[in-house]
């Protein structure tokens, strides 16, 4: 279970990025976070995994207050959690099966992972994960020979491989034309589902937040404006969170036939 507890965080410039944060995230939830550019989200996500580090209150991972870890807990910290970026985050001229494997750095330590020294089933696992989000036909492929919607299921293969709690993902289809948005949001959906992952989205797209989300939290200049299941959400809701109309670039697009 994640609990914010009155978590707050100010930049060093002064910018509140979080205010007063009390929420609980549930083991297995899959939470869509929505809000406007600024609104806080990245800031509440980061959090998470202590890529930012709260200035105030407490938040808990299993009962334990994470903003009080060094450096040595901060490492288990991050086999625990996996993260999903807007831009993959790949080796760019390794293979995919290189960037998949290094899923397990956390487990096997840096200096067998330089010689590529992982077990033989870590790479299995690895091989696996890949099957999972349907690209183990790239395995060899140099990681930018491929495109956004494949890089971004090989993000999806490697955070599996490293067999996290929680996945964080913060924007992970921004850079992905409609039917591959919803192939990657699928995917995560499906191994939030199968592997009960605690996942946790960033998102703008209030259709996308809609058709993904078991629950919504609503972010605004650094607060939690919302938080309810995506049964109980509208239109309306997403206004009263943006604090305007909706409009036509909100929407990400229909799920097409690919
Ligand atoms: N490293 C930083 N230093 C100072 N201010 C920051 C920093 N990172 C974010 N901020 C500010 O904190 C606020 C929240 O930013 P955050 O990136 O969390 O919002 P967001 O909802 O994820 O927006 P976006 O979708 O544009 O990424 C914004 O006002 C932003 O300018």
């Amino acid at each position: 279970m994640i609990e914010f507890k009155d978590v707050s965080l100010v930049y060093s410039n002064g910018t509140q990025g979080l205010k007063n944060i009390n929420i609980q995230i549930n083991p297995g939830e899959f939470v869509v976070v929505v809000g406007l550019s600024g609104a806080g989200k990245s800031t509440l996500i980061r959090s998470i995994n202590r890529l930012v580090k709260p200035t105030g209150g407490e938040l808990l991972i299993d009962n334990e207050n994470i903003l009080n870890y060094g450096s040595r807990n901060l490492r288990k910290l991050r086999t625990k959690v996996g993260m999903i970026f807007q831009n993959y985050n790949l080796v760019k001229r390794s293979s995919v099966m290189k960037n998949v494997i290094s899923g397990r750095l956390g487990h096997t330590g840096t200096l067998r992972s330089m010689f590529n020294l992982y077990p033989k089933e870590d790479q299995a696992l690895a091989y696996r994960s890949l099957q999972r989000v349907n690209i183990a036909d790239k395995l060899y492929q140099r990681s930018d020979q491929l495109s956004g919607g494949q890089q971004q299921r090989v993000a999806i293969a490697r955070v599996l491989t490293q067999q996290p709690n929680i996945i964080l993902a913060d924007e992970p289809v921004a850079s992905l034309d409609p039917p591959t948005s919803h192939q990657v949001m699928t995917y995560l959906k499906k191994v939030n589902k199968e592997d009960n992952i605690t996942t946790i989205v960033n998102l703008h797209f209030i259709d996308m937040a809609m058709e993904y989300a078991d629950r919504i939290i609503g972010m605004r200049a650094g607060e939690v404006v919302y938080d309810g299941p995506v049964s109980d959400v509208n239109e309306a809701t997403f206004e009263e969170i943006y604090g305007r109309k909706i409009r036509d670039e909100d929407r990400v697009g229909g799920s097409d036939d690919e």
